[in-house]
């Protein structure tokens, strides 16, 4: 989002220290190279006197709007509901971004001093007075280095807290500025952020991009784009900044297709649904795994051979057949009565009629119409034949004898038998409570493996179901008749919203431009906010209730837990193929983690799959990452050596217990311990399946209120977890229990463990009864 969010014209970028006053408004000094704090603190006040100014203006426009009905020419309601649509939106947006709004400047070799912030800025006066961070020039500010300076002098953080200015760190890239008597500082911001305490939810990184991470987000949008990197080199976070950078470098084209972010389980979610509008981005549809179909909520798959066999692309073909075996002949030919007349009806009536029906290329349900259509119809023929041949020529009204057919009970009994209509809920049910359907269409699997798929009808769907149940309707269409009907006239309808709303954009386009909304409206989103059917929603929200939905890109965290039917359900959520899926082939623990991405995304494209790496851990301390790596190794796990930023001040500790337990008492000391080392900060204690609840109900006892679920939060600073819940998420300190367990749990894979035990950011402390695995 941005106010000027098109590649900005060299006129109207900040020419060094005389930016030109036009005429209309005032102009805004800007700081000199060598300005200090107090100058930049002045720059920065005007930054945000100005976005104040705009909200006020979108404040005073959305209560014209609302109150008088009409801006410029808009011409009805419905167009002045969707400009106040667009005004509460874009206040949202320029409230979201108040935190820290400014966090850069760049000094260049000639002259010219560019502010890069959340969103882009212009004075009143069309001064530039801030860059998007997303725009072409402000991309230097994360690239340029000592050795490649792409013309950079200097690059100076302004460290910002809400929206004071305390301090200021430089890297000086120009020898020659420092002769000027600047000190070059480096990593000074980088290192504030990732020492700074943890709050339970994700925050972003725009201030201190690094030029690998800066790479990938700007990478172009086409194709798939793997990010392999092993545990805190920043892949959640990029690929987050990515969404925004995309949305931004091409709005046109995503704006109304939308992006789809996609994580593991809803606690993931949770944690990193803030950092995209504070980055000004709140249009993203955001959806774990077991929430891809709408109108599910997937539960866990507990048992992992299940998940594993779900997972497996062989259900394409076993779907396939499940939906033609719900269409059958009759065996021999078989009487139906129609108002007391007996009728016989034979099995190639049958084919016929299926035959022709199939023959539309419709899905299923859709095609069951054309299937009742032409047996109805054949039907009503004979029983014309027979009337006849019984009343000696006198001729019979047709049209009732049809309806006749059509009411018959007989007649829909023997049609149903025939062609069921089914919806994928209920053909999915079948499936797995009725042993003899699923042999009979999934030769595949083994005697074993199907008794293992088996359930009680009535059971929950699982996560691992949603990508089935997609299939199935992707084959079977839709059930009501009337529905493809419907979509035509929603479409006819929106068409003409379209034409309206073009015409009210290009009316009220010279006075949204000079409000600074430039480029943020478009007829399509007018269109969308003005559509006449139902409750007025967008693009995203659009998204999340229509499976149909296809997007313009697709984000993919902890990618390498996807299964092949997983993969296939996103691939058809965008047809166009263009996706960032960020992953470590190392952290994989679902049964069908991918250790290769070429073979995870070969079923699915031919040679489009770029993989780039990131090789910094920027989240947990050398000494904790050396010993989660030979805790690794020794248990035969391949994991790339990561650079780390920091050496940590706090070794780990590993404390022995003989008996079992005594650990759920231990677990509650240790957080007490743990807190007392950092002094202050988020604890999580990470468990075996097993001793959560217990572990849980013991943090309550001791800590009440602090316990937070999920990641926790700054007022609950405590949290317990196991290992799966863990994953993807980050705390100040960690107790991690019985590492034997977690690895048994894990069928002795150590990628569970080796998630758990790289989640700090600070302190480590690792607590055991049993013997512990080798590598400690
Ligand atoms: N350039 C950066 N500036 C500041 N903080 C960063 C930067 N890159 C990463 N971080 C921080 O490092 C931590 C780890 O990042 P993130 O969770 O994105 O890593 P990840 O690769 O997804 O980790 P994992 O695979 O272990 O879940 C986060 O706190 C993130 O904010």
């Amino acid at each position: 989002m941005s106010d000027t969010n098109t590649t900005a014209s060299p006129g109207a970028s900040l020419n060094g220290h005389s930016a030109e006053n036009d005429g209309a408004g005032t102009s805004v000094p800007l700081p000199p190279l060598e300005a200090g704090i107090e100058e930049e603190r002045e720059y920065v006040a005007a930054l945000y006197q100005r976005l104040d100014e705009l909200r006020e203006e979108n404040q005073s426009q959305l209560s014209k709007v609302r109150a008088t009905g009409a801006v410029g020419t808009m011409q009805n309601i419905s167009e002045r509901d969707a400009f106040a649509t667009m005004y509460e939106d874009r206040l949202a947006q320029l409230n979201a971004v108040d935190d820290r709004l400014v966090f850069g400047r760049l000094d260049l070799d000639n002259g010219e001093s560019r502010y890069i912030g959340r969103i882009g800025l212009s004075s009143a006066a069309r001064q530039r007075l801030m860059l998007d961070w997303r725009a072409p020039e402000a991309g230097v500010f994360y690239q340029a280095t000592a050795f490649e300076r792409h013309g950079v002098r200097r690059r100076r953080h302004l460290l910002l807290k809400r929206r004071a200015v305390q301090g200021l760190e430089d890297e000086v890239l120009d020898a020659s500025v420092l002769e000027e008597g600047t000190e070059n500082h480096g990593d000074g911001a980088l290192l504030a952020a990732l020492t700074a305490r943890r709050t339970g939810q994700m925050g972003d990184i725009v201030a201190t991009i690094q030029a690998e991470q800066d790479r990938i987000i700007r990478a172009d949008r086409s194709g798939i784009l793997v990010v392999q990197g092993g545990p805190g080199t920043g892949k959640t976070a990029v690929a987050l900044h990515r969404a925004a950078y995309l949305l931004y470098a091409y709005r046109e084209q995503l704006k109304s297709a939308g992006v789809l972010i996609v994580g593991p389980n809803s606690t993931f979610m949770s944690y990193i649904d803030r950092v995209l509008p504070s980055l000004g981005e709140t249009g993203v549809v955001m959806s774990s795994l077991a929430d891809l179909y709408p109108g599910i909520r997937g539960v866990e798959e507990t048992d992992s051979r299940v998940a594993e066999l779900k997972g497996r692309l062989d259900w394409v073909k076993i779907i396939e057949r499940a939906v033609d075996h719900r269409r059958r002949n009759i065996p021999e030919p078989r009487e139906v009565s129609v108002e007391g007349v007996k009728v016989q009806v034979t099995p190639k009536m049958i084919k016929r009629g299926i035959e022709r029906a199939k023959a539309t290329g419709k899905p299923y349900n859709e095609a069951r119409a054309t299937f009742v259509k032409v047996m109805v119809k054949e039907i009503a023929d004979k029983l014309e034949r027979i009337l006849q041949k019984r009343s000696e020529g006198n001729d019979t009204d047709r049209s009732y004898l049809v309806e006749d057919v059509r009411l018959s009970r007989e007649v829909r009994i023997l049609l149903n038998l025939c062609w069921m209509p089914r919806t994928p809920q209920a053909l999915l049910e079948d499936l797995f409570s009725r042993p003899s359907y699923l042999a009979a269409v999934a030769e595949e699997f083994t005697d074993q493996e199907r008794e293992l798929l088996t359930r009680e009808p009535g059971s929950p769907f699982t996560t691992a179901d949603v990508p089935l149940l997609d299939e199935a309707a992707e084959l079977l269409g839709e059930l009501d008749e009337s529905a493809g009907r419907e979509e035509a006239r929603q479409q006819a309808a929106r068409e003409k919203d379209l034409e309206n709303a073009q015409k009210a954009v290009e009316n009220a386009a010279p006075q949204l431009e000079e409000m600074g909304i430039e480029g943020f409206l478009d007829a399509e989103s007018v269109a969308a906010l003005n559509a006449e059917t139902g409750p007025r929603l967008s693009a995203a929200d659009r998204a999340l209730v229509d499976r149909s939905w296809t997007y313009g890109h697709i984000v993919v965290d902890e990618a390498q837990e996807l299964s092949p039917m997983q993969w296939q359900i996103l691939m058809r959520r965008c047809p166009v193929k263009s996706f960032t899926a960020v992953g470590d082939t190392a952290q994989g623990s679902s049964p069908s983690a991918a250790s290769d991405w070429q073979k995870a995304f070969a079923p699915f494209i031919d040679d489009r799959l770029r993989v780039e790496e990131l090789t910094v851990n920027y989240r947990t301390p050398r000494i904790i990452v050396e010993l989660a790596e030979r805790v690794a190794e020794a248990n035969g796990l391949a994991t790339t050596s990561l650079r780390t930023v920091r050496d940590g001040d706090y070794e780990p500790v590993i404390e022995t217990f003989t008996e079992a337990e005594e650990l759920v008492a231990a677990a509650v000391a240790g957080v007490a311990a743990e807190q007392q080392r950092l002094e202050e900060g988020l604890i999580a204690v990470i468990t075996p399946e097993t001793m959560i609840s217990e572990v849980r109900d013991a943090l309550v006892a001791r800590y009440g209120k602090r316990v937070g679920k999920g990641a926790g939060s700054m007022t609950q600073d405590v949290v317990a977890l196991t290992a799966a819940e863990a994953k993807g998420l980050e705390f100040d300190g960690v107790v991690l229990l019985e590492p034997a367990e977690l690895l048994e749990e894990a069928d002795g894979k150590v990628g569970s463990l080796y998630v758990a035990m790289t989640r700090s950011t600070q302190s480590l402390r690792i607590l055991a009864a049993r013997d512990l695995p080798p590598g400690f």
